[in-house]
């Protein structure tokens, strides 16, 4: 066949095939049956399918981080990063380190990196990305500005049922085993420094390790409340079938109250330190809407003590509830945006106590278990007295108070160990003045300190002694100053016995 007959043969073809493209599409277009239609498309879909997997005959899996309308972090999400931890160390060449318990040290792998995976013969890869926040992602908002990011496993189509069936299930228990071996305490926090963040590993709660020595028996209280306080601990640890059984959450509220220094933030320690929780530090005055706070609330962990510090100061505490006109406009201010974007005339949080009690109290305690709920306040005063109430939200109130003469004996044989400070003469004298004077035990505990090598019980305790009656004089003085206003106001005119 020449060169002209070879043209001419294609032209005829290529003619041949437009009229069939033509007459396919009018056909199609006017097939009446719809279900036709859906056969035709079945079948070009499952041809199509079949081409792809001699093409490319590689699946995939992707675990992304959230799940839920990125309400709450995939648990899938967690297990596969902690398993990857070991998988990757060994061909990665980009990891990223993170502290683990104690010296251990945590490699993972980095944005972008690929490592292959092997399990009874097959070969897996597993990759870790992201994609960028969508464009309306609404800028003040961290979760939304955040990159979705997420580890994809391919593996060959012939091991489908080995991948999905066995080796998924093997990795996310492997990396279950692995997050409670590298398992250390952590104290959360939900003030983020925004210039830290590489965008991959961005959380609602950043964290450091939580090694805060404080313990029961390093805290001077009464004896009989501190093992009251243990047994209903531990009452709550073991509580899971009673929670079930009643149908309650398995939460528990405590308001710890007090003038500063007596030992409220270390009691939280001691209480972590005795159930081996983490404890997430909720700094209020920097959540402004309850759409934050309730996000917060959700991605806190089982096994934990929640703790909102100094309540009095960091929210409305009146109790007043908010009308619904009020509830709504602030729904539609968090929908908008957020309150602190430049422009806005109140800046100040919108979570009230009662509004937090809500949450917790409400339909969403019941999200996650064994958590405890721990209030602080200077001023319980100043809480709505609802809150107060014995069955109110606070399951429990636990009063510190000033140092008292069982609690200074306390202190001293901590501080001053290894003397006989207990036979000391000046021991008695500030017991006594402590029945006089209130000192907190921070002061307390602050005079008792060895300040250098030279002091001993006695130095300390008459640096006690004398702050003590320091104390006490101006207090006396005080009151005097305060009766001879008084006496003033009422017309009295004392008199010296020379009549002056
Ligand atoms: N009852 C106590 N027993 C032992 N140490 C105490 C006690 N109270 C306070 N301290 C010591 O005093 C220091 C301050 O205590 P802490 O911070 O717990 O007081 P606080 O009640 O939380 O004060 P604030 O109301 O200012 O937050 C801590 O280092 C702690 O070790
Ligand atoms: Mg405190």
């Amino acid at each position: 066949m020449d060169a002209l007959a070879a043209y001419s043969w294609f032209g005829q073809l290529s003619v041949v095939v437009s009229v069939v493209a033509v007459c396919w599409t009018m056909v199609w277009q006017n097939l009446e049956h719809i279900r036709l239609q859906q056969f035709f498309a079945r079948n070009f879909n499952r041809r199509a399918r079949r081409l792809a997997a001699i093409v490319d005959p590689y699946l995939s899996v992707t675990f992304d981080e959230y799940e839920g309308g990125r309400i709450k972090s995939s648990d899938a999400f967690k297990e596969v990063r902690s398993y990857l931890t070991t998988a990757s160390t060994r061909d990665v060449r980009h990891l990223r380190a993170e502290c683990g318990g104690g010296d251990k040290l945590v490699l993972t792998m980095a944005k972008g990196e690929e490592v292959p995976d092997a399990f009874r013969g097959a070969t897996v890869w597993w990759s870790a990305d992201a994609v960028p926040p969508p464009r309306d992602a609404a800028p003040w908002s961290r979760a939304s500005r955040a990159e979705r990011r997420y580890f994809r496993l391919e593996f060959h189509e012939s091991h489908r049922d080995l991948v999905l069936n066995h080796y998924v299930p093997h990795v996310r228990s492997q990396g279950r085993a692995i997050m409670v071996q590298n398992c250390q305490r952590r104290l959360y926090t939900n003030i983020h420094n925004e210039g830290y963040d590489d965008g991959w590993y961005e959380d609602v709660w950043t964290h450091v390790p939580f090694d805060h020595p404080k313990t029961f028996d390093k805290l001077a209280m009464d004896p009989a409340k501190k093992n009251e306080i243990i047994d209903d601990l531990d009452m709550f640890r073991n509580g899971k079938d009673y929670h079930n059984r009643v149908g309650k959450p398995w939460k528990r509220g405590y308001l710890l109250y007090g003038p500063p220094g007596t030992g409220k933030s270390t009691m939280v320690a001691a209480m972590a330190n005795y159930l081996d929780y983490d404890v997430y530090d909720f700094e209020l005055t920097s959540v402004k809407t309850n759409t934050e706070l309730r996000k917060l609330l959700i991605e806190t962990k089982s096994k934990s003590i929640m703790v909102f510090e100094d309540i009095d100061c960091s929210l409305d505490v009146t109790g007043k509830r908010r009308s619904k006109e009020e509830e709504g406009k602030d729904e539609e201010e968090d929908k908008d945006g957020d309150p602190r974007r430049p422009g806005k005339k109140d800046a100040r949080s919108k979570v009230t106590l009662s509004g937090l009690l809500n949450f917790i109290d409400g339909l969403w305690s019941a999200c996650g278990e064994e958590r405890l709920i721990v209030f602080t306040t200077n001023h319980p005063e100043k809480l709505e007295p609802a809150l107060l109430v014995r069955t109110g939200p606070m399951d429990k109130r636990i009063e510190m108070s000033y140092c008292d003469a069982e609690s200074f004996g306390f202190l001293a044989r901590m501080h001053l160990d290894g003397e006989d400070v207990e036979g000391h003469e000046l021991f008695s004298v500030a017991k006594a003045l402590l029945e006089e004077v209130n000192m907190v035990p921070v002061d307390v505990g602050e005079h008792l300190t060895r300040k250098s090598v030279g002091d001993d019980a006695g130095s300390c305790l008459a640096r006690l002694v004398a702050a003590l009656q320091k104390a006490k004089d101006e207090e006396a003085a005080k009151l005097e100053a305060a009766r001879a206003e008084e006496d003033g106001k009422k017309g009295i005119v004392v008199q010296d016995k020379d009549g002056n």
